[in-house]
């Protein structure tokens, strides 16, 4: 046997090389490259086998490890699950700082390779600088943390350990159906120790990411199942992006008349305008697909997770009748809901189910209601862009929570612009094939509902963890992925100043990222979540220490937000008003580096409301009559959700 001679971390970059994916035919290197962070812990191992020899991948320099690990899950969503770039951290904080990253991939099962530097497998220099030292297992190090939140977790202690945990890594890194956070931990010494690996360890090898084919079985049940129903509505998740189906999904909503609404993942596999998309669906869905799903008798999700939000915490849909078919690779997925499973890649499913039906010659009963919701969607859509704040009088979206403070905010900020018209404005004038990149607070709400997509994977929200912090960084990522498109950031104030590090990374790299910041001076979502629910305004507003009171409820802190940003490189501009706004994105557009607009918007301008549930715990005894009143309201409705 023909053996090579490197450290365990020399051999990793090797291996690393030479995997390939395969796809429908078509061969992708799959590791791009490599976010770094050196410290101890891997500076000397893999920051050795790298500088030494990178091959083929590229080494990118990270500012904050959750931050560079996010922008990986956001390259990797973007290039749909085909390639990833690797991410490595010095031993304990830089580790710990990339398990939230490893969660959101995890979530959302897009892969994800992190390699962490772990402690020595020797113990000689016990405790080293940066371990926490667990005195009941000396086998426990901060990155146990990683096992929580992955899918495929290993630790090298042996240099010839690195041929099986690599093997497994690659096994689940490329599978569709659980996909996510492979984490393989690397003792520093390990990293460094040489050892006899066999030639073939290094062989290239070819990763086939195959369509699971339907069953003749499942079919034949699926098929059943839809000739008994009227009123099918079909969920549109990730996996149609993913699996690229949405040719098929099209052809066969039009064939048998059967409309569909988006998940936040699946959303923009289709362009918004087309006849059959009723646009987002669930707790931050809109009235067209919520009152469509409410009255189905059958929802065929394709490639859904069906979360909280996709189902309105299972109390969307309430045909007395209602029953599930779904379409999903994985068989997780597809038994939730008690669900009649179609175990298979939906790009084969749909032509199967399509012809059996044709055969059938079926169609659903709707007749106009889907044109009829569509169009009342629309005429919500343009009032809602049409909101200007007018002073006294003005009511806003979500009315009667701090309507009093309004004035107070246009004062302060010198700015009265509403959210909703904000993103209709950008909606028009950023490129149709521009992609916007979100991840948490209210914007992920407004953009389900309100944004329309005209082309082809030009929607990225990471709603499966919602992790504040990954807007900025995700965009980079995107940027990676498609550094011939303009990418948009839409990040709410909470979350730039919760994790903006990889702007400067971008400014590195080159990569231009746009960053919209709507500056609404408070966690606002989370000041309607408790508000709507009978607490006061609590902890959720960005207001100064009061002296007199002794709480946050001072006067408003006002960050220039242009300022921070230019300070870093990035060109910046302040918009107070629509015309401010649309120069600036006009100018935006003409600028080689990235940019942010600080857009001040009026708190409680995010849309609101169309008939949806959100199932949140509110406490059972209080002093306070509206937090029971919530309490009340929420028992009555969860008596009308699914059990399971
Ligand atoms: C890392 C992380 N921490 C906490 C949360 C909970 N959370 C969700 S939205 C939100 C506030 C978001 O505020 P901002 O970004 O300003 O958006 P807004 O709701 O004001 O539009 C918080 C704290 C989260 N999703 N992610
Ligand atoms: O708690 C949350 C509420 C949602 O409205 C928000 O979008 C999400 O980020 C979250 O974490
Ligand atoms: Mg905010």
């Amino acid at each position: 046997m023909k053996t090579i001679r490197l450290t365990t971390a020399q051999a990793l970059v090797k291996f690393l090389n030479q995997q390939y994916v395969e796809f429908d035919g078509q061969r992708e290197r799959f590791v791009k490259g490599i976010f770094t962070i050196f410290g101890h812990g891997n500076v000397l191992g893999l920051g050795q086998a790298l500088e030494e020899d990178p091959g083929a991948l590229e080494v990118y320099q990270g500012r904050n490890e959750q931050g560079m690990a996010q922008a990986a899950v956001a390259f990797a969503k973007q290039k749909r699950r085909r390639q990833i770039i690797a991410c490595t951290s010095s031993v304990g904080p830089g580790a710990a700082n990339m398990v939230t990253a490893a969660a959101t991939a995890s979530a959302n099962q897009i892969p994800l390779l992190l390699l962490p530097g772990d402690t020595f497998a020797s113990r000689q220099p016990d405790p080293v600088l940066q371990q926490v030292e667990h005195r009941h297992d000396f086998t426990v190090t901060t990155n146990d943390a990683f096992r929580a939140v992955s899918k495929y977790w290993d630790r090298v202690s042996r240099p010839e350990q690195l041929m099986s945990a690599m093997l497994h890594a690659m096994r689940v890194l490329t599978d569709p159906a659980d996909t996510g956070a492979v984490t393989v931990c690397l003792p520093q010494d390990v990293q460094a120790e040489a050892y006899d690996f066999p030639e073939a360890f290094f062989q290239q090898r070819v990763h086939r990411i195959d369509r699971r084919v339907p069953t003749a079985a499942d079919l034949q049940q699926a098929v059943e199942l839809i000739k008994r129903k009227q009123r099918p509505l079909i969920i549109c998740g990730g996996g149609v992006r993913y699996a690229e189906a949405a040719d098929e999904l099209r052809r066969f909503a039009e064939k048998f008349h059967i409309p569909y609404g988006e998940t936040q993942a699946g959303k923009s596999a289709i362009e918004s305008e087309h006849a059959y998309n009723l646009g987002g669906i669930g707790v931050t869905g809109n009235l067209a697909a919520n009152l469509i799903a409410r009255d189905a008798d059958l929802v065929i999700g394709i490639g859904t997770r069906y979360t909280d939000f996709t189902t309105g915490s299972k109390q969307l849909f309430q045909h007395l009748a209602v029953e599930f078919l779904t379409i999903n690779v994985s068989p997780y997925d597809a038994c939730k809901l008690d669900a009649t499973k179609l175990v298979a890649d939906a790009k084969l499913a749909l032509p199967a189910l399509e012809a059996e039906l044709d055969r059938a010659g079926y169609r659903s009963a709707y007749t106009d209601q889907i044109a009829q919701v569509k169009q009342a969607w629309a005429d919500e859509l343009a009032r809602l862009r049409q909101i200007r704040y007018l002073g006294q009088g003005f009511v806003p979206e979500v009315a009667g929570h701090r309507d009093e403070v309004l004035p107070a905010f246009v004062e302060t900020f010198q700015s009265c612009l509403t959210q909703t018209e904000v993103i209709g404005l950008i909606n028009e004038l950023i490129n149709e094939d521009a992609i916007i990149v979100g991840a948490a607070g209210s914007l992920p709400g407004d953009l389900q509902r309100m944004w329309q997509s005209r082309r082809p994977h030009t929607y990225h929200m990471e709603y499966g963890y919602s992790c504040m912090g990954y807007e900025i960084a995700g965009a980079l990522g995107v940027k990676l992925a498609e550094p011939d498109k303009e990418v948009y950031a839409m990040a709410g104030d909470g979350s730039y100043l919760l994790l903006h590090s990889e702007l400067v990374t971008s400014l590195q790299e080159g990569q231009k990222i746009n960053v919209l910041l709507f500056d609404n001076a408070s966690f606002g979502c989370i000041n309607n979540l408790q508000m709507e629910n009978g607490m006061g305004s609590f902890a959720t507003e960005f207001r100064f220490r009061n002296p007199t009171s002794g709480k946050l409820d001072g006067g408003w802190m006002k960050i220039d937000f242009a300022q921070s940003a230019a300070g870093y490189g990035v060109k910046t501009y302040r918009a107070h008003t629509l015309e401010q706004l649309k120069e600036a994105l006009a100018d935006a557009k003409q600028q080689p580096c990235s940019t942010l607009i600080d857009i001040k918007v009026l708190p409680k301008t995010m849309t609101a409301g169309y008939e949806s549930w959100w199932h949140a715990g509110v406490a059972a005894v209080s002093g306070n009559s509206k937090v029971a009143e919530a309490y009340r309201h929420k028992e009555a409705k969860l008596k009308t959700a699914r059990k399971y």
